[in-house]
């Protein structure tokens, strides 16, 4: 397990290939200093969770990475083959999607939006159509294309709104809280998707979850935010033995670690 601020791993990429690099990244509204000091490498093909209590900056430190929070520090995304750094281009997943429930806007008028200047109200050209049916296909989603977003179900329009943050592939991919208040079957269909698109991909995601049960069955690692910062960083079970994330979680954790049994699992 590393631990706060610990650099050795610093300069090491998965396989060597590569991640995005988080360092010493700080943000302060007001007067108030929300972050300090984070410091993080999402290895690509791995899905690390971001975990922390209620008000810990885990939302602050997704929008300091999708660059709707000013912040100080770097983020650079290292490419081991090409020997190259640059910005990381980045696909993000919100908890939910406030809109019109009436309108009669559909999924592939939503496409037609992100990948054309062309008005909506004329059909959306082949190329649009194609880029739109290859994206759903990722999320198991072709069958949505043409249904208004209104009439989805929940997975449903997470499902696509994956699928969008899909096009380009992105150097890394951001869920927050995605499939919260989803059934279990939507929930583990939106996630063994997830899987499959990091290994497929070599995907660096950052999953934000409040269910450590999620957390436990699909993270490769998990990230504690605690005290503005990242306490620790580690595999499920290592970061669910820590005494600063018992301490946090309390009983919750007790009981998942009964389940999974203590002194390493898996
Ligand atoms: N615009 C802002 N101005 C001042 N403080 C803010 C602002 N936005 C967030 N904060 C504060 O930053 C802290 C971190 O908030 P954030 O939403 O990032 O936490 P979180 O870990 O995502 O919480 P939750 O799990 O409840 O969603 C909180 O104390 C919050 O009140």
């Amino acid at each position: 397990m590393e631990f706060k601020n610990n650099k050795s791993d610093f300069n090491k990429c998965s396989s060597g290939f590569c991640c995005t690099k988080i360092e010493n990244l700080c943000v302060t509204k007001g007067n108030q200093e929300i972050l300090k000091d984070v410091n993080l490498h999402v290895h690509c093909g791995e899905l690390t969770a971001l975990i922390g209590a209620n008000g810990a900056g885990k939302s602050t430190l997704l929008k300091a990475i999708l660059g709707e929070n000013e912040y100080s520090g770097s983020l650079t995304f290292v490419d081991g083959n090409k020997k190259m750094s640059r910005r990381p281009i980045i696909g993000y997943v919100p908890q939910k999607l406030d809109f019109d429930y009436s309108s009669p806007v559909s999924v592939l008028d939503v496409f037609a939006c992100t990948q054309s200047n062309r008005p909506v109200y004329f059909s959306p050209d082949k190329k649009v159509k194609d880029v739109a049916l290859r994206s759903l296909r990722k999320v198991q989603g072709e069958n949505l294309i043409n249904k208004r977003l209104g009439v989805l179900s929940g997975g449903e329009l997470q499902r696509v709104l994956l699928s969008l943050a899909l096009e380009p592939i992105p150097d890394i991919l951001l869920l927050d809280e995605p499939v919260s208040g989803i059934d279990q079957n939507g929930l583990k269909l939106f996630y063994s998707i997830v899987s499959n698109l990091r290994e497929n991909y070599d995907l660096s995601i950052i999953l934000v979850s409040h269910d450590l049960n999620v957390v436990y069955d699909y993270a490769d690692r998990v990230a504690f935010l605690n005290n503005k910062t990242i306490e620790c960083v580690g595999k499920p079970e290592e970061v669910f033995s820590n005494k600063s994330v018992i301490d946090t979680f309390g009983l919750e954790l007790n009981k998942k670690i009964d389940k999974i049994g203590r002194g390493g699992m898996r």
